[in-house]
């Protein structure tokens, strides 16, 4: 699996990088400077378009769609279902991430509305609120996941089983982060486990695992993508740690280690096992 998983990941990193994809972004304003930032370091091009009477225009040109429902807003809900109309009618691959479902009722609501349209290649977001749109009890608060909804050797069979399934009814590739992130579709389950806790000291980390992973959509390889958008986050943030000092600095590096990433440290460094079918 190891060998033939490398080889994809370095087409679409290649073919990213040759074909610069545009991205259109919908996302919260909290994290939209290192979204845009991040979609850059991997060759591809962001747009970060959300006025309503703009955005079908922006999405018909674009290779991908990420929406993002963080500190969501009126115009940025209507926006979200008018370019995802669009998208969908022109086979444009969507990442909705699931940023707040598990605190805010309009929020769920949206979730619900958007992939009730038809499909979204890739539902994303931590823990917590990938179990909440499973309609699973969930642990988390504001936008962070609950301590109690981690991902362990107990429940990892658990949750293959549950997500399997949701991910059979919506028809999207599932790719839920924390420590070990898991990133499940309908015949695959594979557990990730790079990364560092100085990812969670900055904000918006998990905004650009979703802009990353919205980058390598483009390429129209969903599972993929997820599996770049996550390792690639998680492999900088370890490299970043040891070059810096605190949170400012870790910026900085990890947006650095984005961009100069050489596919041999990302295949040397990459800690990924794919559980039992
Ligand atoms: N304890 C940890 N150890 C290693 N990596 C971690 C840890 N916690 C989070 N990460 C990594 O940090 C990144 C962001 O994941 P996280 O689950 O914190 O997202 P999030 O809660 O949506 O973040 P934000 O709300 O700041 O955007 C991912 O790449 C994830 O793998
Ligand atoms: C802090 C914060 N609040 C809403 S979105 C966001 C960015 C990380 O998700």
């Amino acid at each position: 699996m190891i060998k033939q998983l490398e080889n994809q990941l370095r087409n679409v990193r290649n073919a990213t990088k040759e074909n610069s994809p545009l991205i259109h972004c919908i996302t919260n304003p909290i994290s939209i400077h290192g979204c845009a930032n991040m979609i850059l370091a991997v060759g591809a091009r962001p747009m970060m378009a959300e006025h309503p009477l703009e955005v079908e225009d922006i999405t018909r040109t674009a290779g991908a769609l990420m929406l993002n429902l963080g500190n969501i807003t009126d115009a940025r809900m209507e926006s979200m279902r008018r370019s995802a109309r669009v998208a969908m009618e022109c086979g444009i691959p969507i990442l909705l991430d699931l940023v707040g479902v598990t605190c805010s009722r309009i929020r769920m609501e949206l979730a619900r509305e958007l992939i009730g349209f038809g499909q979204i290649q890739i539902l994303k977001g931590n823990i917590s609120e990938l179990l909440a749109i499973a309609g699973q009890s969930f642990h988390g608060t504001g936008i962070d996941a609950g301590k109690e909804d981690a991902m362990t050797d107990e429940n990892e069979e658990e949750r293959r089983r549950i997500f399997r399934t949701f991910s059979q009814q919506t028809g999207s590739v599932l790719l839920a982060t924390g420590a070990r992130d898991l990133l499940v579709d309908q015949e695959r389950c594979l557990i990730l486990e790079n990364g560092t806790t100085k990812l969670s000291g900055i904000t918006g980390t998990g905004c650009m695992v979703g802009a990353l992973t919205a980058a390598y959509l483009a390429q129209k390889d969903p599972f993929i993508a997820a599996v770049l958008g996550i390792s690639v986050m998680g492999i900088a943030g370890e490299l970043a740690e040891r070059s810096s000092k605190g949170p400012g600095s870790f910026q900085i590096e990890l947006l650095d280690a984005v961009a100069g990433m050489r596919q041999e440290v990302l295949e040397a460094k990459l800690r990924i096992r794919e559980t039992e079918a």
